[in-house]
């Protein structure tokens, strides 16, 4: 277990808190989505409000990435979402930074410049290798505690992650909290728990498929988008040149295992009993025993959101990630819409995944009982893994 803010005196203390608020940029650099710094307001105005003096760590993009940019943007849409004053530096760790955070009043907040300038940020380490970073060594000169809130980088050893606790009293922020809760504790989940994997990651959700359906977290899983396309193409079914060429271009070496997998867990893997494709600009669906066809597979067709939304309904716990069919064009919009609907019939529904998060707030989708604002991490999670940043709060509370 780890420790949250519930265990920490934070009046007048100095506090760095590192949050994951990487998120999706306009052309102009401006916040095209601004949902994970909302997440995080709980944990900063909480802070500010028992009187603690907030640095703010995050990063956004990666180097030489098209979102790889300063986190001013950041910075005025959390002065606008919080009560307290926010300010920002372009200055992670340097003297200059440092002075900044001395100079904090009480209750106020400094966003550091995006961490991963640096290039130690966009290595892994070690906890103990993490805590002689410069970033690491550097702030917690003028740091009392470390909050790590950023769940959705937890799968990262990236020193701003790991390399606080070693150095300071360290604890988890809200964020943090109710994630682990959410989705640390999948096998407690009432069963049957059903895993549906779509989007087009193709060989990762293969992966995680081998993953949960080996380990008993996950009794069923359901194929969608161009991953089901791609169990369909595996289990020999001919789809036509185009969607076969979309499944190869994304499945580079695991469609020997998606074909293994069928095999081994013949009752517990679902593939797509009709697809949608284009024709004369209309949405048109064919059966499987229908195909080929020249047109490529868009989206999953009404018997398979039939299909899998009686598996729903008996279902105990549902996962979703990654969109159904090709939800940027209204027309194969349809599976997301219905299945992501129809998934909030079963017990207990999570929804993992940035992109799926998108999707969901574009489509107008909700009433899950937990949406992650992890991709990565999330998945992490619910493939029984332990997460880097989780072990090591855990290690020193
Ligand atoms: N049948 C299909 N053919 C082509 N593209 C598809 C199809 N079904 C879904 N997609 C595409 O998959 C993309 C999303 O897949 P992705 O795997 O990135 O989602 P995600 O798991 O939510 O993302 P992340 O893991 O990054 O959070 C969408 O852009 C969608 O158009
Ligand atoms: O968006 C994410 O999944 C997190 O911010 C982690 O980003 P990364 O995949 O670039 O480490």
């Amino acid at each position: 277990m780890i420790r949250t803010l519930d265990d920490l005196d934070a009046s007048g203390t100095a506090v760095g808190v590192r949050v994951d608020i990487n998120s999706p940029l306009t052309d102009d650099g401006q916040l095209a989505d601004d949902a994970r710094l909302r997440a995080h307001v709980d944990t900063l105005s909480e802070l500010t409000e028992r009187n603690a003096r907030v640095a703010v760590l995050a990063h956004q993009g990666r180097p030489a990435g098209d979102e790889f940019m300063p986190l001013s943007a950041h910075a005025r849409r959390l002065d606008e979402l919080l009560d307290a004053p926010v300010e920002y530096i372009d200055a992670t760790f340097c003297k200059a930074a440092r002075d900044r955070i001395e100079a904090l009043e009480n209750g106020s907040v400094l966003v550091l410049e995006n961490t991963r300038f640096y290039s130690e940020e966009n290595m892994s380490f070690d906890p103990a290798s993490a805590a002689e970073t410069h970033l690491v060594d550097r702030l917690s000169m003028v740091l009392d505690v470390f909050v790590n809130d950023a769940f959705a980088a937890a799968h990262r050893s990236q020193p701003s992650i790991v390399g606080f606790a070693e150095r300071l009293p360290s604890f988890g922020g809200r964020v943090m909290e109710r994630e682990l809760e959410a989705l640390g504790e999948i096998r407690e989940r009432p069963s049957p728990r059903v895993y549906v994997l779509g989007g087009a990651k193709v060989d990762d959700s293969i992966e995680i498929a081998e993953t949960v359906l080996q380990s008993g977290i996950a009794d069923t899983v359901l194929t969608t988008g161009v991953v089901g396309n791609a169990f369909l193409h595996a289990s020999g079914v001919s789809l036509g040149a185009e969607t076969a060429s979309v499944v190869t271009s994304r499945a580079r070496d695991r469609l020997d295992l998606a074909a293994d997998l069928l095999e081994r867990y013949p009752e517990r893997i679902q593939t797509p009993v009709d697809v949608a494709v284009e024709r004369d600009g209309e949405r048109v669906e064919h059966s499987i025993e229908s195909l080929p066809v020249e047109q490529p597979a868009l989206d999953v067709g009404q018997e398979t959101i039939d299909a899998y939304t009686e598996v729903f309904e008996a279902a105990g716990t549902v996962v979703l990630n990654g969109p159904a069919g090709v939800f940027e064009d209204e027309r194969f919009a349809v599976g997301t819409t219905e299945l992501y609907s129809g998934a909030t019939d079963a017990g207990f529904s999570i929804v993992g995944g940035g992109d799926t998060a998108a999707a969901l707030r574009q489509l107008g989708l909700s009433g899950f009982d937990h949406v992650s604002t992890g991709g990565g991490a999330a998945l992490a999670l619910l493939t029984g893994e332990q997460l880097p940043a989780v072990t090591a709060l855990d290690s020193k509370t």
